[in-house]
């Protein structure tokens, strides 16, 4: 979570686990980036010690940009060591319903040159810092010397996020996703990153994003009355423990 991160709609929260829906960056029809479901307040359905449950309703009216109707409930439950966060969507219009989708995970490292991203290499991306230019990733650990902000399309359902200086020791965010094709890697570096007023500096050097989507591949359209869903589980290592 950005120290800076502002609290108050219509800005999205920097931090945590904003949801992209239902359009991932520019990847739709809507002129709102990452859609709106993010920067609206969502109702808590169910809660216990271990769990909860919100929901959102869109009716179709508010943007003629997107005018469908769905209901959008995401569930996150700790068990054991796991996180597992589920988002799930159904069409509750006639007509079907085209969208894509992330979820624009952040997570906290202690200086972003310390990270090394694991599970990428001979994936395709799309270079969102360089135009959308496709390129074809060549590092076994993918580094941050600068800003990167990428597509990986049909990305494999287990990417590490090491932390070579964590406090108290190495730290390895390992992140299985379920149901989403692609994922997203984003640090803005110090340009960027120094000019987002709920970022700054240092903050942008204290996170990364790994971002479970649907964007590029496999692309959707809800028939009505069909429900999608899809998933992301998180687990932490400290150096020493089993990975
Ligand atoms: O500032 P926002 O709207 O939260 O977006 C942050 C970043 O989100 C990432 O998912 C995108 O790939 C980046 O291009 C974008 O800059």
């Amino acid at each position: 979570m950005s120290k800076n991160a502002i609290f108050q709609p219509p800005k999205a929260i920097r931090g945590g686990v904003p949801i992209c829906f239902p359009q991932f960056s520019n990847f739709g029809r809507l002129t709102q980036q990452h859609g709106f479901v993010r920067n609206r307040h969502w109702k808590v359905v169910e809660q216990n010690e271990w769990s909860v449950t919100l929901s959102l309703e869109y009716d179709g009216q508010e943007f003629s940009d997107y005018p469908h109707p769905f209901k959008l409930t995401t569930r996150v439950e700790l068990c054991d060591d796991n996180l597992e966060q589920t988002l799930t969507v159904t069409n509750t219009g006639s007509g079907a319903m085209p969208f894509t989708a992330a979820l624009h995970t952040y997570y906290t490292v202690s200086d972003i040159s310390n990270v090394q991203v694991e599970g990428l290499k001979g994936l395709t991306y799309l270079d969102s810092a360089d135009g959308r230019v496709e390129k074809v990733e060549a590092s076994e650990k993918v580094t941050f010397p600068g800003e990167v902000d990428r597509i990986y399309t049909k990305a494999p359902d287990v990417v590490k996020i090491h932390d070579s200086a964590a406090a108290g020791g190495a730290r390895t965010y390992e992140v299985r996703k379920r149901g989403f094709p692609d994922a997203v890697l984003w640090n803005p570096a110090a340009a960027k990153g120094a000019a987002m007023s709920d970022l700054g500096d240092p903050e942008w050097r204290r996170m990364v994003c790994l971002e479970p989507g649907l964007v590029v591949s496999d692309p959707i359209e809800l028939e009505a009355g069909q429900t999608w869903s899809a998933a992301q589980s998180l687990r932490v290592h400290r150096s020493g423990s089993e990975l």
